[in-house]
């Protein structure tokens, strides 16, 4: 497989059901086809309930899909266990809401928590960080333009710069591929916009693929490669930021249309 092909998400047929007790259940997503190749940063928009986080849950291997494939380049994920999936797994760098730093320790230890994966060993096991590491961790502090802050405690960190420590953090996993669940929400308008920059150079620079869930729309017109819109658990739009309509937008979130 090569480097590039590597580095794509493709969802395939994923519906998601939920018991609901009494032997009943809910079907919140359903034939969901969505596919993210190497530099695309998708952007996945959708009214509170829409099905946004569950199909983040399903894409990161959190939760298994009722029926339907979680592929990272031709691996599908779904059908992997034990090792072979933690493994699969690592390809995949988590950006959530709040950065989830560890706020007694330097930025750099941060980054190189990300790196743990790698290491599963007594030394990781007792708490002590992979020092053959640090170049790693270093490089990647340097791509999100924060190499200054190394020694620096994480807890000294404005809300902007810790969440671009926490995309140092997910690059230092190696991923083939970013998931980010509302990576600005906690963010005011100037941070937000360079967060979602870095997120952008991220996919294109890296040739990574990243999928992001937004509630900002007008962030998600001016960063996003593409545009998909959830509504009750269906895609109702895929395309092209430019392509996508004020119409398309308020009906998705208009909650008495179909
Ligand atoms: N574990 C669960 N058990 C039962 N129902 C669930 C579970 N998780 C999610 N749901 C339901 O699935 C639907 C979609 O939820 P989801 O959290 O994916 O929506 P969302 O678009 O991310 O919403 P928000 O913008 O509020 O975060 C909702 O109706 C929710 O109640």
């Amino acid at each position: 497989m090569s480097e590039t092909t590597d580095r794509s998400l493709l969802l395939r047929g994923i519906t998601k059901s939920f018991e609901t007790g009494a032997g009943g259940s809910k079907t919140v997503l359903e034939g969901i086809d969505l596919h993210i190749g190497p530099g695309e940063l998708v952007v996945l928009l959708g009214a509170n309930g829409s099905g946004k986080s569950t199909t983040l849950k399903i894409a990161s291997g959190m939760i298994a899909p009722t029926a339907g494939e979680v592929r990272i380049g031709r691996t599908d994920i779904t059908q992997m266990h034990g090792e072979t999936r933690r493994q699969s797994r690592m390809k995949l760098g988590m950006v959530f809401q709040d950065a989830r730093l560890i706020r007694r320790r330097s930025v750099l230890s941060n980054v190189l928590c990300g790196t743990l994966g790698r290491h599963q060993n007594i030394a990781t096991a007792l708490g002590f960080l992979p020092q053959s590491e640090r170049p790693l961790a270093m490089a990647c502090l340097e791509r999100v333009g924060l190499g200054a802050l190394a020694g620096q405690r994480a807890s000294t960190l404005s809300g902007g710069q810790a969440q671009r420590v926490s995309v140092a953090r997910a690059l230092a996993q190696k991923p083939s591929v970013i998931l980010a669940d509302e990576p600005v929400a906690s963010l005011d308008p100037e941070s937000a916009e360079e967060v979602m920059t870095l997120l952008t150079t991220v996919a294109r620079n890296e040739r990574l693929a990243v999928l992001c869930v937004l509630h900002q729309i007008d962030l998600a017109r001016r960063h996003a490669t593409r545009l998909v819109g959830l509504k009750k658990g269906h895609i109702a739009f895929d395309l092209p930021a430019s392509k996508v309509t004020d119409t398309m937008i308020s009906t998705l979130y208009t909650r008495d249309a179909s």
